[in-house]
């Protein structure tokens, strides 16, 4: 597929490489898809996909046969019209055989139109559910890169519209199969009728073809605008960012950028949607013409009895279905061919792998830790970033050692909490775990084994009860375990006070939310820490809302609480830091002191600075 951009490496998508002209070429190759379309579909239910090509098949044979009891019945007519007081039964047997078969098509049409929708609907979940799964498995470095996210967000709205591409797929098999019945009709009296047919529709083909193509251009290369779009809408409308917004008066700031680049896209819509219907009229016209040319040599011939009445209604019916058939499939075709290409991102998307991932082999996470995590000499960069976040550090992480991160923002503390919990790998040097490169040990086991709670911790619009147990979540029903964790983190206090205890639904987006104070929430969130029975823990001022009481509180328990485990805790509180056995001072991503408080307060270097501007400011 020329369109599929071009992975620099597996896993990720270089900007810039991404087609949004799409060549003939381009659109028949991507019906290499469907295979794999036809796959999702049956897998999403074997018997709705049997039946829906049977009861498709049955249909498909409709349409000529109709016509042919037609033409059966009026050359009947005429004949008993000449014929006064002649036998009428077979008339009135074709015409209950005509009635049944009108009757069948509809049946036929409700149900195929029944199986459609239970499908697409199972097709929709299975494939959301696919996409979920996936995503899972992706590197935080993927979601935090901007291509990537617009593949994503156009792999997500391919999973919702299935149903169209689902039975578009089926009614072009279905058409096809019918236009053999019709054609094999038309083709006894006079073949030529079936190629003045073809070239009549071919023109309305092309052009439809043609702006379709235009269409998927636009809407492809406006991806990053749309999605600019859904994210002001949200902002701009949504219980999250409403105190914000009315506190700064941000709304007509947000309005007006939403209109000016949605007028934009409408626009450019607009002038592509008026010479689409303006092309469309006049190839269509010509369509029209053949049609009726065709026609008046069927009349003709009729007029001099070459053929009879019921032939005529045959041919003239057939020839009227065929068009509208031929027309449909061939410009249900273009729209096939662009579903996909649209198709094609949601595989890409189930094609990207992640960077980050087990060996082979890997080793286990040791029972316990007994030399520790030692960074040699590492350096981290993110992705289209130029600057180093972390360079040239090394130290080691002891076994039971409680180790606190300080430096001011954007320093790269955060960055190295995500590098010891692998969410990102090194870019230079390495990190040993007792000795042995992190990246030989399991996965999964290093993720149990190895429990942070960021900054930004997400806020579950669910129940206070899963909030805590989000840090094992495979514990979830294990609610001894959820209220000690809750005790431990001061969460327990939070609680008790909500109507609904451990069930109270939290946030105000669904039924009867409740919201939380900042440290509240923080409290609760604390609680997953100690859901998990992990060897480090890890706490990214997630205490940063907690009055200077609470958090001393939260990590003279977290202290206590987590004895023998290994602990890394970032604070700009010195109250807190000075708590740590040892305090690792980083500066624009380097190491630039390490010691207990009381060795880098005799030391006298950045850390003694700090602290005294703090100390100071309490005096
Ligand atoms: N996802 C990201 N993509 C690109 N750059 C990032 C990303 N996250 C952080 N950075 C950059 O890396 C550097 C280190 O960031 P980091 O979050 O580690 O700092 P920090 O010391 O935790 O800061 P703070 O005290 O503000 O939390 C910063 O310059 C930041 O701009």
């Amino acid at each position: 597929m020329a369109k599929t951009p071009v992975p620099d490496f597996p896993g990720r998508i270089t900007n810039g490489q991404e087609k949004s002209e799409l060549s003939w070429k381009d659109r028949f190759a991507a019906l290499r898809n469907l295979p794999g379309f036809f796959k999702m579909i049956w897998q999403a239910s074997p018997a709705l996909f049997l039946s829906n090509a049977a009861v498709r098949l049955v249909r498909a044979s409709l349409p000529a046969l109709t016509l042919y009891i037609g033409k059966l019945i009026i050359d009947e007519v005429i004949r008993l019209a000449n014929q006064p007081g002649a036998d009428t039964r077979e008339l009135w047997t074709l015409v209950a055989a005509e009635f049944g078969l009108a009757i069948l098509a509809t049946a036929l049409g409700r149900l195929t139109s029944l199986i459609d929708g239970l499908l697409g609907d199972l097709v929709t979940n299975k494939t959301s559910i696919r996409l979920m799964e996936h995503a899972a498995t992706l590197d935080l470095e993927q979601f935090e890169d901007a291509t990537f996210y617009d593949k994503l967000e156009r792999a997500r709205r391919q999973t919702t519209g299935r149903s169209f591409l689902l039975s578009g797929v089926f009614g072009q098999v279905q058409e096809l199969i019918s236009i053999g019945f019709l054609a094999a009709g038309l083709a006894v009296y006079n073949p030529w009728l079936l190629v003045l047919l073809l070239l009549a529709v071919i023109p309305a083909f092309i052009g439809d073809n043609y702006f379709n193509q235009k269409s998927y251009s636009l809407s492809r290369s406006w991806t990053p605008e749309r999605r600019e779009l859904d994210y002001l809408r949200f902002v701009g409308a949504s219980d999250e960012t409403a105190k914000e917004v009315k506190i700064f008066g941000l709304s007509n700031f947000l309005i007006d950028r939403f209109r000016h680049l949605s007028w934009e896209y409408y626009l450019k819509n607009r002038s592509l949607a008026i010479h689409r219907a303006g092309w469309g009229t006049i190839l269509t016209i010509i369509g029209t013409a053949g049609y009726y040319g065709a026609y008046l040599w069927i009349v003709a011939r009729a007029v001099n009895g070459t053929i009879s009445i019921g032939d005529l209604t045959f041919l003239a019916g057939s020839f009227r279905q065929l068009r509208s058939s031929m027309e449909g499939i061939l410009l249900q075709f273009s729209g096939l061919t662009q579903e996909a290409v649209y198709l094609q991102d949601l595989f890409d998307f189930f094609e990207i792998k992640p960077l980050i991932h087990s060996t082979p082999q890997p080793l286990p996470f040791p029972k316990e830790i007994q030399q520790g995590f030692t960074f040699e000499d590492v350096g981290f960069k993110y992705t289209n970033s130029e600057r180093w976040a972390l360079r040239n550090l090394s130290f080691t992480l002891k076994p039971g050692e409680k180790l606190a991160l300080v430096g001011e923002n954007g320093a790269g503390k955060t960055t190295l909490v995500k590098l010891l919990a692998r969410l990102y790998d090194p870019a230079e040097g390495r990190i040993l775990l007792d000795g042995r490169d992190l990246r030989d040990y399991d996965l999964l086991d290093l993720r149990r084994n190895v429990s942070v709670i960021f900054q930004d911790y997400v806020r579950f619009k669910m129940s206070a009860g899963v909030n805590i147990a989000v840090g094992d979540i495979d514990e979830r029903t294990n609610q001894p375990r959820i209220e000690s964790s809750a005790q431990r983190s001061l969460a327990d206090t939070v609680i008790a006070k909500l109507p609904g205890g451990y069930e109270q639904q939290l946030g105000r987006s669904f039924g009867k939310g409740v919201e939380l104070s900042g440290g509240e929430w923080q409290k609760v969130a604390l609680g997953r820490a100690y859901m998990r029975d992990a060897q480090v823990l890890i706490l990214d001022e997630p205490t940063a809302a907690l009055d200077a009481r609470a958090e001393y509180e939260v990590f003279q328990r977290f202290s206590r609480l987590t004895e023998g485990k290994a602990a890394v805790i970032i604070s700009h509180r010195f109250s807190t830091v000075r708590m740590a056995d040892r305090i690792l001072v980083l500066e624009g991503g380097q190491l630039l002191e390490i010691g207990s408080h009381s060795e880098l307060l005799e030391k006298n270097g950045r850390y003694a600075e700090l602290f005294q501007l703090q100390a100071r400011g309490y005096q």
